[in-house]
């Protein structure tokens, strides 16, 4: 196996292939008809195992690099390389089956099953028929879908946010080391364009893909991409960097202006829920007899307490007083949860949740919903401060690293000009 493509462990035991290298190498489209290329001279490198997220303005060629990639559309000139194999003129449908591709739309054909969809492709490379059924279920339930209820599904019975799922499954069913992702959160509500990224995040954790992701928004980009390519017209590049870089140090007016205000609010994107400490809660089941409840409530070291329903999922949030408000009618006591985030939330998305929440704190869910723990206010606050004062530090060192090489410039310009004629 060449280096530039390894073998992962999953979290079940199972090899898995993890990402390749992806080199373009002064990639260039002319559509027909039209003297300008779309895409002019592009050359990058793709780490394996990197997310490298693509954004610019409209029209700027994002999409068609990223369909030469796999060679939906085909360059005019240049070359690609995935790992150590230069894929530029080999069979495109060959090349297909080892890059995984997720659109906008899901892509799902409407009259096969969910199970169809997923199994479209390892079906194709001729995996046998049970390795295909149990790569179905896996995959299902890598995606956070529970094979039992989505497996026989049409495409139209399911939410947008279900089909997008499907769609990275089916993505991600053969295996591929590289997947493609063009827009493929971009027609779903925000609060499950949220979740749908933390997914994502979560996926990466465990699979280590090389990912190319298009987007329009800046936000995404920064809470998805471990690099981000800001391209302007032709996709030229106008900078490839990580976040953090491109937030604080912006090359030029053109990449400033993609930033856009709030480049402080923007860093709360980069910093995950996991790493801010997730403070266990109390909590009762809908199943617990009332008297349990009362106790708890009265006992326990908040005045509140989180229920959960049969599938461990948070359901409401009760305070001291709320069962005798409602005269001791669980269904009428307390406030629904409306909003949970995952470990892989931003910053950015549980200070949102906090501050809409009453109560100033919001539960974290793992993966099929159900409940882990609570992250606050204070911890919120703490955290963005640290990260505030951290940037404050780089900067004022970057700062003095600037002023050391000027004196150090004119120290030899001095020196130099001494020693001169
Ligand atoms: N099939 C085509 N034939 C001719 N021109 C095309 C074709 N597809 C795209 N173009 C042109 O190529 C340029 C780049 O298009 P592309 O779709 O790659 O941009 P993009 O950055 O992905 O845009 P958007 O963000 O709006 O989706 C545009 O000027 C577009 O009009």
């Amino acid at each position: 196996m060449p280096e530039t493509e390894t073998e992962t462990v999953t979290t079940d035991g199972t090899a898995a292939t993890s990402g390749a290298t992806i080199e373009l190498e002064n990639l260039t489209k002319r559509y027909p008809g039209n003297p300008n290329p779309a895409v002019e001279n592009v050359s990058m490198e793709i780490k394996a195992g990197e997310t490298v997220i693509f954004v610019g303005p409209s029209g700027c060629g994002k999409s068609t690099t990223l369909k030469m990639i796999n060679r939906l559309i085909e360059p005019t000139s240049g070359r690609i390389r995935i790992g150590d194999e230069d894929v530029t003129d080999i069979d495109p449908v060959k090349l297909r089956r080892k890059i995984g591709y997720a659109i906008q739309s899901s892509g799902l054909f409407p009259h096969m099953t969910v199970a169809d969809n997923i199994a479209l492709v390892p079906k194709m490379v001729g995996w046998s028929k049970s390795r295909v059924k149990d790569r179905v279920e896996e995959m299902l339930d890598l995606v956070g879908l529970d094979p039992r209820e989505f497996h026989g599904r049409y495409p139209r019975q399911l939410s947008g946010g279900q089909q997008q799922r499907v769609g990275v499954a089916r993505a991600l069913a053969a295996d591929p080391p590289v997947l493609l992702m063009d827009e493929p959160f971009g027609a779903v509500d925000p609060i499950t364009r949220d979740h749908l990224q933390d997914e994502l995040i979560r996926l990466q954790h465990e699979l280590h893909k090389t990912i190319v992701f298009v987007t329009h928004d800046f936000d995404e980009a920064i809470k998805l991409g471990d690099r981000i390519a800001v391209l302007r017209e032709r996709s030229h590049i106008a900078q490839f960097d990580t976040p953090e870089a491109i937030l604080t140090n912006p090359t030029d007016d053109f990449v400033s202006g993609f930033v856009g205000a709030g480049a402080a609010l923007k860093r709360l994107n980069l910093t995950r829920v996991r790493d801010v400490g997730i403070a266990e809660f109390p909590t009762v089941t809908v199943e617990d007899p009332l008297q349990t409840i009362f106790n708890k409530l009265r006992n326990g070291p908040h005045n509140e307490l989180l229920m959960l329903d049969r599938q461990n999922r948070p359901y409401k949030w009760l305070r001291r007083g709320d069962l005798m408000r409602a005269r001791g009618s669980l269904a009428r006591a307390g406030q629904l949860v409306h909003d949970t985030v995952t470990r892989d939330a931003t910053l950015h998305d549980a200070l949102e949740a906090v501050l809409t929440d009453s109560g100033g704190r919001v539960a974290v869910t793992g993966r099929r919903g159900e409940f882990i723990g609570v992250v606050d206010m204070k911890t919120l606050m703490d955290n963005v401060q640290e990260l505030l004062e951290a940037d404050r530090l780089t900067a004022m060192e970057h700062q003095h690293e600037l002023e050391e090489q000027r004196f150090h410039q004119t120290e030899q310009e001095l020196e130099g000009g001494g020693g001169g004629v």
